[in-house]
């Protein structure tokens, strides 16, 4: 699972969920956009929309899926119920997989039940350009005992694991920079696919209104 706001999805979210992928063997890849993310204000564009966008941006590619679950529920979307939903899903012996960046990481212990999600899944933390800060003593504690220094170890349990991973491209994209080149009518060429560059101009979404 990578969940994430995707407001709007861009390349560092699509080359990212497909090296992880690789490097991780993983079947596939669950890519679900929050309808509303804990920890921050309300997107700038709807679920919906951000959902399309997504699927938009993976059209065939290979193992990654636009999952739409958090849409259908109220309330902030928690990942520990999206993961307790993939959890009934694949079964107790799956192995499952949270990806986040590193960004989102060093506010793990923010998140609710946190515990709870090393019980449901492995996490694995990707390596992200411009977001490099010491870790809090509550996040220390949370991961203490947790951290394993390769993808094999994963596979030994089902979940409770915690891995840091460099992906081999690492691209300082972020979706705060895209709505801000949209809003002043900036180029985002090469920043997304450009099917979803299509979509956001076309729909004038993100223009300063
Ligand atoms: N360029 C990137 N490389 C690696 N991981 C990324 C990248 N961009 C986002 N992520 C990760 O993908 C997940 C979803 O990110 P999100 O939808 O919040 O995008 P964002 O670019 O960080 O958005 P914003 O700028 O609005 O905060 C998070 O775990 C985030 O850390
Ligand atoms: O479960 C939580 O409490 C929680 C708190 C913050 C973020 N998340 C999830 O982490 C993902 C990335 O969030 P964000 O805000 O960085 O886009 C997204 O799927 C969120 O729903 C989840």
């Amino acid at each position: 699972m990578l969940g994430g706001t995707f407001d709007p999805v861009h390349l560092g979210h699509l080359r990212s969920a497909v090296e992880l992928r690789e490097a991780l063997g993983l079947d596939r890849v669950h890519m679900v956009p929050a309808k509303a993310p804990p920890l921050r204000g309300q997107p700038r564009v709807s679920p919906r929309e951000r959902l399309a966008l997504l699927r938009l941006g993976i059209g065939d590619t290979p193992g990654l899926v636009a999952d739409p679950r958090e849409l259908e529920r109220d309330g902030p979307s928690y990942s520990a119920d999206t993961l307790t939903d993939l959890r009934h899903e694949y079964g107790p012996e799956a192995r499952l997989v949270m990806a986040l960046g590193h960004d989102a990481f060093l506010r793990l212990a923010d998140w609710h039940s946190p515990t709870r999600l090393f019980e449901l899944a492995h996490l694995v933390v990707i390596d992200r350009p411009d977001f490099d800060a010491p870790l809090s003593p509550p996040l220390g504690e949370l991961i203490a005992g947790r951290e394993v220094d390769s993808g094999d170890m994963l596979w030994r349990r089902p979940a409770g694991s915690l891995l840091r991973l460099a992906l081999p491209t690492r691209m300082a994209i972020s979706a705060t920079e895209v709505r801000r080149r949209l809003a002043e009518g900036s180029s985002v060429r090469y920043l997304l696919p450009e099917a979803v560059e299509a979509r956001l101009l076309a729909d004038s979404l993100y223009r300063r209104s």
